[in-house]
């Protein structure tokens, strides 16, 4: 586990076991901050892999010391399919980690998959406006965004995160929080996504990373590597007055110049 300042923490683990350890120690001491701090703990999931590595917060301890009351659940991006289409980020969540925790029902802030791609945009955007009003979610002392507690991503392969991805007119999008897209080049094609300017007024963002697969991307978003990388998506979160940190395990961390 190491420190790089200028792209944030960067903590490589051997395996996805100890990343998974690690993970949910992290989003449980958030949790508790938050809690304490503002009575609530508003956090933003991605799909993919990151699922499945958030897994220990569903057993022992966090079972018992995590006030799951107080969680308030959103996501960073969302594939516009129905609920319990098996592309849904939704039903990844659900089935693998919301089912298992005693999440308040209520606090489950998913996207209306009646409608099309830019409607539940708008629609979506305009629930969180109202949990701002009521500071369920913060508001950002720096922007005109929310301030989530947590914003948790995954990266895909070309340096996608949320459903921003290269050279992709969505990641100019500076006024809208939440945004769409109908042309993703990874299935399925239709999304919607939180914008740069919200990921970047999040409290905490942290980004999970594995396999080999993802080392060069990992490398390009992380390590100094000249100004050509500045287009990948995965470069472009950077907190403005968050925290940063990137879940590597040891095969995404391989090409890393400063942790090899
Ligand atoms: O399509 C998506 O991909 C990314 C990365 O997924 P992974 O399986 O390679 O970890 C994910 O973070 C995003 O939420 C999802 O919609």
């Amino acid at each position: 586990m190491e420190s790089k300042k200028d792209r944030g923490e960067v903590r490589i683990h051997e395996n996805l076991d100890e990343l998974s350890t690690d993970l949910a120690d992290y989003v449980a001491e958030l949790s508790e901050a938050s809690v304490k701090e503002r009575g609530v703990f508003a956090i933003a999931l991605s799909g993919g892999s990151l699922i499945s590595l958030m897994r220990n917060l569903c057993g022992a301890p966090y079972n018992k010391t995590v006030d799951w009351s107080k969680w308030y659940i959103f996501w960073a991006d969302e594939r516009v399919v129905a609920k319990n289409h098996v592309d849904s980020n939704y039903k990844l969540a659900k089935d693998h980690l919301l089912s298992k925790l005693p999440i308040v029902p209520s606090h489950v802030h998913s996207i209306n998959d009646s409608l099309t791609a830019e409607e539940a945009a708008t629609e979506y955007e305009f629930v969180i406006r109202q949990l701002v009003r009521t500071r369920v979610i913060n508001v950002s002392e720096v922007s005109d965004c929310p301030k989530f507690d947590l914003i948790l991503l995954g990266m895909g392969p070309d340096g996608h995160v949320a459903s921003l991805f290269p050279n992709h007119s969505v990641l100019e999008e500076k006024n809208e929080w939440v945004t769409f897209i109908t042309t993703s080049p990874k299935p399925p094609p239709e999304r919607i996504t939180f914008t740069l300017p919200v990921i970047n007024s999040a409290a905490n963002v942290v980004v999970v990373v594995t396999g080999g697969g993802k080392a060069e991307a990992a490398r390009l978003a992380i390590d100094d590597v000249g100004p050509e990388c500045e287009v990948l998506p995965a470069r472009m979160i950077e907190p403005v007055v968050g925290k940063l940190v990137w879940f590597l395990d040891s095969q995404a961390g391989s090409k890393l110049k400063s942790f090899s």
